[in-house]
């Protein structure tokens, strides 16, 4: 369990490997590793060097050629590299190659957002949706483990591996162990579905969007909380609710884990509850970075993520945050990333429908106009639960 779990006290070092296929373009591929080394810094893991590969399509056995691999060896041994993390999803057959052929531990995005989401969980409930996940992962990996155990008593290789039977016994320990935890994540989960009914009578906000947009950063200044706030990936996994009021009209709004590209579908699956935060609100904020350049990208993978989860029917407003970075980027490049963004706004708005407003949460600009949006938005579901609450002396 412990390479999967583990998060570094030292600052280990690694290489970050993608691919460029027909399918994932250079640029995207470059994109995607920027954001990858984010996730490492996160762990407080340096990237020292990238490689991509091109490719008309992955290799079975390796996902990159042997040409790259020999590259990489190289590279990894004369600069005393300690890992090799791969921006693609690997299959447990490939990690085991990629780890003998390399050898050097072998992550990839999925083992460093579940490791990420371990350093985070502070809560009972988080601490076991992560473990659970992290078992599941593991699960069909297993075999790996056991070669890493029979080459640590030494010298197994070229010979028979582990037993078996040893592997069957291990599996179910893995499984009994899944199982334990499905159940003390369903009891939990229960407590909360009698907490959330408790607060049936109030109207429900939730933030949602890509992670490190400045979603905790929103709910601080509208719930004058202090959420915590952080400029790393996944800050926040565990859901804060807190009661607003706008205008004498109090409602609930909760501070939600971020996506990302490929969240782990095993962390979808575990967070199950944390997500019903979202699906079960009446009305949600997607907050998007304005100033990050693949922003567009962002609100697909929320939109989808949003539909993975079945909340994809909720009323939305979309707040463009961090407009403070457009404008700096603009003084630049002369409006151009101003233009762009307001064409992206106008045609997310359009396609779902939702209303659109660019904001600066750190430096509070509009935060009114948004807040009047909120309001009327709010006001709109409050009158449903609450029909006479205008023919009363509250307004
Ligand atoms: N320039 C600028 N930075 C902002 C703004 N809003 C938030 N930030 C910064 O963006 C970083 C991330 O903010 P958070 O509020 O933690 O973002 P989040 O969406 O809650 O992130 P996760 O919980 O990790 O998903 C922090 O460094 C914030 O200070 C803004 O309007 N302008
Ligand atoms: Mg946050």
């Amino acid at each position: 369990m412990t390479a999967y779990i583990e998060t570094a006290t030292k600052q280990e070092t690694a290489v970050l490997v993608s691919l460029a296929t027909p399918k994932q373009p250079l640029q995207k591929a470059k994109e995607y590793l920027a954001e990858l080394s984010l996730l490492c810094y996160t762990l407080n893991i340096k990237p020292v060097s990238t490689f991509i590969q091109n490719l008309d399509r992955p290799q079975t056995g390796t996902l990159i050629g042997k040409g790259k691999l020999e590259e990489i060896k190289t590279f990894i041994q004369t600069e005393e590299v300690d890992k090799v993390i791969f921006d693609e999803e690997l299959t447990p057959s490939q990690t085991r190659n990629l780890e003998r052929i390399l050898e050097r531990p072998i992550l990839d995005r999925n083992s460093i957002i579940l490791a990420i989401f371990a350093m985070r969980a502070k809560t009972r409930q988080a601490k076991i949706q992560v473990e659970l996940a992290q078992y599941q992962y593991l699960l069909p990996r297993l075999t790996k483990m056991w070669s890493h155990l029979s080459r640590q008593k030494g010298g197994f290789s070229g010979m028979r591996g582990p037993g078996e039977k040893e592997l069957e016994t291990d599996r179910r320990i893995v499984q009994d162990k899944i199982s334990l935890l499905r159940k003390k994540l369903e009891s939990i989960n229960k407590q909360s579905i009698t907490q959330r009914k408790t607060r049936q009578d109030l109207v429900r906000v939730a933030l949602v969007g890509y992670t490190n947009v400045g979603k905790s950063t929103l709910m601080h200044l509208l719930s004058k909380s202090d959420a915590y706030v952080e400029d790393k990936l996944f800050a926040t996994i565990t859901s804060t609710v807190r009661r607003v009021v706008i205008n004498h009209i109090p409602f609930l709004l909760t501070d939600t884990v971020g996506f990302i590209r490929k969240l782990p579908h095993t962390l979808i699956e575990s967070f199950k509850s944390t997500l019903d935060e979202i699906r079960e609100a009446d009305i949600l904020l997607h907050v998007v970075d304005a100033s990050h350049p693949a922003c567009e990208e962002h609100i697909q993978v929320v939109q989808q993520t949003l539909h993975e989860i079945g909340a994809e029917h909720i009323p939305a407003i979309l707040v463009f945050n961090k407009m403070d970075q457009l404008e700096e980027e603009n003084s630049a490049n002369g409006q151009q990333h101003t233009i762009t963004m307001e064409a992206i706004s106008n045609k997310y708005a359009e396609q779902y429908g939702h209303q659109a407003i660019f904001i600066s949460a750190k430096q509070q600009k509009n935060i009114d106009i948004l807040k009047d949006m909120l309001y009327q938005q709010v006001l709109n579901k409050h009158l449903l639960i609450y029909p006479n609450y205008l023919k009363s002396d509250h307004q």
